[in-house]
């Protein structure tokens, strides 16, 4: 017996009978209101996971397990009822000719009288900041407030979980900070659970723990702080470290060991603060 709200048990997945494995021999679990990354480097899986998750595809080994249902052909229509995915390209994820349009669209699908769409329509654009642009063609906004309507697209049908698969990946660096923002924000409102996927370290900081894939396989379950630290090893699976955690890197090698290993600019001041204050 398990309480998490996603399990992964032993999966192994690959894409034809002559194709190599792309997932091997996978565990782990996602609880309710946790935020996991997923990172790692280009085809190490991590999509197939997310696909996965939400009966896209179904492994050729093992089992997945999402809100109490084993998802298979039988299940996915629950199992859909509580996931949300948003994907890299907000392009390919419009339907509606408005945002009001495209909101609506998984909410029809799913037969919610008009009266109560409207009004999940208003709520979920409310909760991403763009009430605005109800009857705006989603083509025309930029590439963050594009992601915004996928992601109020997704909360319209309030889900357990929110997968933001590389959503962030075309986004500037203001845009994808807002994007963050407005996820956390709302993991912690709407008590979801989020699974952010990856290959930007800079994108795990605020996640509770950290699943790094290599190759098909859970190479690392850890916390964003740990992972951080390990960037001889991360290089070893072509992921780079980002510029704070290089730099602590570099200090630690000319014999200057922080408090502690630093997640961004202000951590990495207030350890440089305090070493220097000891001096
Ligand atoms: N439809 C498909 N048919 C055959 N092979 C596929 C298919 N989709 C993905 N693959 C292969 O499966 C492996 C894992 O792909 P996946 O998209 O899960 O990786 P990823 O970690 O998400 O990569 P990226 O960071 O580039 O998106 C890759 O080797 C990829 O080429």
């Amino acid at each position: 017996m398990t309480n998490s709200f996603i399990e992964f048990r032993n999966v192994s997945f690959r894409y034809g009978k002559d194709q190599p494995w792309v997932l091997k021999n996978v565990s782990f679990t996602i609880d309710s209101n946790e935020w996991v990354a997923v990172i790692g480097h280009n085809g190490s899986g991590k999509s197939t996971i997310a696909k996965l998750i939400n009966g896209l595809l179904f492994p050729q080994e093992g089992e997945i397990i999402v809100d109490g249902l084993t998802v298979n052909e039988h299940t996915i229509w629950d199992v859909r009822k509580s996931v949300g995915m948003v994907f890299q390209n907000p392009d390919n994820q419009f339907v509606g000719t408005t945002v009001r349009d495209d909101v609506a669209f998984g909410l029809e699908n799913r037969g919610v009288p008009r009266e109560d769409m409207l009004k999940r329509i208003d709520v979920s654009l409310g909760q991403v900041g763009m009430s605005d642009y109800l009857l705006h063609e989603p083509h025309r906004l930029s590439g963050g407030q594009k992601q915004r309507v996928a992601i109020a697209g997704v909360l319209a049908i309030s889900p357990k979980v929110i997968i933001l698969d590389e959503a962030t990946a075309m986004l500037d660096p203001k845009g994808r900070l807002e994007i963050m923002q407005t996820v956390s924000h709302l993991r912690q409102a709407e008590q979801l659970a989020l699974i952010t996927i990856t290959h930007d370290l800079n994108e795990i900081t605020r996640a509770s723990r950290v699943i790094v894939m290599n190759k098909g396989e859970v190479w690392l379950e850890s916390n964003p702080r740990d992972v951080f630290s390990r960037k001889e090893d991360l290089l070893q699976i072509g992921l780079d470290t980002p510029f704070v955690a290089t730099f602590a890197d570099e200090l630690s090698r000319q014999g200057i060991k922080l408090g502690k290993q630093p997640l961004n600019h202000e951590e990495l001041m207030d350890e440089l603060w305090t070493y220097h204050s000891k001096m």
